[in-house]
């Protein structure tokens, strides 16, 4: 694929588009960024990355053979409509919008093309990405490789039925959210047992940095990891007693199947919407 074009950019897109560049899997001259009317956006990452901005969506599907979709779920069917008849069989779409069937995205372009969705975090912007991926109908196994490839140079890819996206999306896509949640709570915790902002940010900075090498490098379970941190009757055990007896671990297991909750819900609203058109 010579050149990208992405529909939306905002924060997603940026991180995508930053990782791309940085892994020099494609050069700014090749990406093309649009997204619906903030030029002023366009122009700040024109600015920063060197990309190629437009907000003539003929031009975008012109220029590009591999489009991404990066808007938010609501604004789909708008963006689908603006650009559907600039649609031809050199493209190729990969979403990344959380909730929409690659049928929808199908239906919506009424054209069968081939589309492949991907369900990255905004770690991508570092090429740390978790991503899931399925393909469409009409996309090949070949077109799968590419975009497995492509997101591989931005991070980790995991291939995964179209149904378990919601999952993914629930547990990785928002997961970065939940971990700078538990930050920010470890900085007003660092706060209020005495130690500066900046010196306990860099103490929370290492001791999540160096927690995450440990499971990737010794493949400990996390449960072993703990234990091994939690001498009996010392101070991590009356740490971890304020979690247990709050339910911290029902509260994150919750927090996940909600999030899992909502991507299927934007999915039926979709689906929905697609049956009462067709009525
Ligand atoms: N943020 C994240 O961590 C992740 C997000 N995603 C998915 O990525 C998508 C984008 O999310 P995010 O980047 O956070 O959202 P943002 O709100 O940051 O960006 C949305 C972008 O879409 C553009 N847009 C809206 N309508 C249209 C249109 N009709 N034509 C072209 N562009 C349009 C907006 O343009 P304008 O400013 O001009 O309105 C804006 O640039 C969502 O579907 C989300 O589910 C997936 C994984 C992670
Ligand atoms: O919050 C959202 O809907 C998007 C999808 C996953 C992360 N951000």
């Amino acid at each position: 694929m010579k050149n990208i074009g992405i529909i939306g950019a905002g924060s997603m897109a940026e991180a995508m588009l930053s990782g791309f560049i940085q892994g020099e899997v494609y050069d700014a001259q090749h990406i093309y960024v649009t997204n619906k009317s903030n030029a002023e956006r366009l122009n700040d990452l024109q600015r920063q990355y060197g990309v190629n901005i437009s907000l003539n969506k003929k031009e975008i599907l012109e220029k590009a053979d591999l489009i991404f979709l990066a808007m938010k779920p609501k604004d789909v069917k708008e963006a689908i409509h603006s650009i559907k008849r600039y649609v031809t069989e050199k493209h190729l779409f990969i979403s990344v919008l959380a909730g929409v069937s690659t049928s929808v995205i199908e239906e919506m372009l009424e054209k069968k093309v081939p589309v492949i969705r991907a369900m990255p975090n905004t770690s991508a912007s570092i090429r740390l990405s978790a991503t899931g991926m399925a393909k469409g109908a009409y996309a090949t196994d070949e077109q799968l490789t590419f975009a497995k490839n492509l997101f591989k140079a931005i991070g980790t890819v995991e291939i995964v039925e179209e149904e378990q996206l919601d999952a993914v999306t629930g547990l990785a896509g928002s997961g970065p959210a939940y971990i700078y949640y538990l930050v920010e709570a470890m900085e007003l915790a660092g706060k209020e047992v005495g130690l500066d902002e900046e010196t306990a940010r860099s103490f929370i900075i290492q001791t999540l940095y160096g927690a995450s090498e440990m499971l990737k490098q010794t493949k400990k379970d996390a449960s072993v990891l703990r234990k091994e941190v939690t001498s009996p009757g010392g101070t991590t055990e009356a740490g971890i007693h304020v979690l247990k007896t709050n339910g911290f671990k029902e509260m994150m297991i919750e927090c996940v199947k909600q999030a899992q909750a909502r991507s299927k819900e934007l999915k039926h609203s979709f689906n929905e919407m697609l049956l009462k058109e067709r009525a």
